[in-house]
C-alpha cells in the first residue's frame, strides 16, 4: 500500500482553478520531485496534502486513512511534516532550542509539565544537529547561520520528530551552488526512514535525489514516472524543459 494517495484533487480560488483533477502517489522511502512552470498548481498540491488547503474536490489518504479533512496538527500527528518557503526558524533562540521546540511541539502536556523532555530529548536534538552539520554551532543563536545552513536547521526541526513523510517547497531557493550540493547529501541518509516530496526548479537537483517526478502543467499532471522516462517525454520537453 502506497504511503501517500491524492486523488482527484481539484482546487478552486474565485474564478481560478489552480489545481484541476490532479493525482499523486507516494510509496513508502521514495523520494518524488515535483516540477512545472510558475503557476501550475505544485505548491497548492503540497498544501492540499499538508492540510494548509482543503480540495474543493478529491481525496487525500495518508498511511491507510482519509485526511482530506483533517487539520495540519492532525496530519503532524499522523506522520507528517513540512517545510514551506516561509521561515519558522526563530532567529533569537539557539539552534539547539530551535530543534528543542520542534520535538516538544510533538510532546505530551504530561510530559512537558513533568519536565521531563528537556533530558529525554537532549540525545535527539543533538542527533539532528550532527547529521545536518550544525553540531558545532549548538548553542550560537540561528540569526548568526547563513542562508543555507538556516534552511539546513529548518529541515531538521521539520524531520526531528521522525516524519513518515517531509513535503518541501523549494528548499534550495537562495542557495549557492555548493550549498545545494550539500543540501543533497544532507537529504539522501533520510531515505532510509521517510519519504519525500519536494518542490524544485533546480533540475539537476531533483535528477541527483529523486526515484520519480512529477511534472504539473494549469492545475494537471503532465507526466508522472521515473525522472529518466519524465525526462524524455516530447510534451514535458516542450511544455517544461525548454522553458526552464
Ligand atoms: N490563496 C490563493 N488565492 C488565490 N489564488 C491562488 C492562491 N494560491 C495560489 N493561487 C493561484 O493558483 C495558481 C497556482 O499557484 P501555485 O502557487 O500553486 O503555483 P506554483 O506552481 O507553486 O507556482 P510557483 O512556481 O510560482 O511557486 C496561481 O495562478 C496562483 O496565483
Amino acid at each position: 500500500m502506497a504511503l501517500l494517495e491524492a486523488r482527484g484533487l481539484i482546487k478552486i480560488f474565485g474564478k481560478l482553478t489552480a489545481l484541476n483533477g490532479a493525482d499523486l502517489t507516494i510509496a513508502h522511502n521514495e523520494f518524488h520531485g515535483l516540477i512545472g512552470p510558475n503557476g501550475s498548481g505544485k505548491s497548492t498540491l503540497m498544501k492540499c496534502i499538508a492540510g494548509a488547503e482543503t480540495p474543493t474536490q478529491g481525496t487525500v489518504t495518508f498511511a491507510g486513512r482519509d485526511i482530506t479533512q483533517a487539520s495540519p496538527a492532525e496530519r503532524a500527528r499522523a506522520g507528517m511534516s513540512l517545510k514551506f518557503q516561509i521561515t519558522s526558524v526563530l532567529p533569537a533562540l539557539t539552534l539547539y532550542d530551535n530543534i528543542l521546540l520542534a520535538l516538544q511541539a510533538q510532546t505530551s502536556l504530561l510530559n512537558l509539565a513533568l519536565s521531563r523532555t528537556r533530558g529525554v530529548l537532549h540525545d535527539k536534538v543533538m542527533a539532528m544537529l550532527e547529521q545536518f552539520r550544525l553540531v558545532d554551532r549548538a548553542h550560537e543563536p540561528a540569526s548568526a547561520l547563513s542562508h543555507g545552513q538556516q534552511q539546513w536547521l529548518e529541515i531538521a526541526m521539520a524531520l526531528a520528530p521522525e516524519p513518515k513523510l517531509l513535503l518541501l517547497d523549494e528548499p534550495t531557493g537562495g542557495m549557492s551552488l555548493e550549498e545545494r550540493r550539500v543540501t543533497g547529501e544532507l537529504l539522501q541518509p533520510i531515505k532510509a526512514r521517510c519519504s519525500l516530496v519536494i518542490v524544485e526548479h533546480d533540475l539537476d537537483f531533483i535528477r541527483d535525489i529523486c526515484d520519480r517526478l512529477t511534472v504539473l502543467d494549469q492545475g494537471q499532471i503532465l507526466q508522472t514516472g521515473s525522472v529518466q522516462h519524465v525526462q524524455s517525454c516530447p510534451r514535458v520537453q516542450e511544455v517544461y524543459l525548454r522553458r526552464a
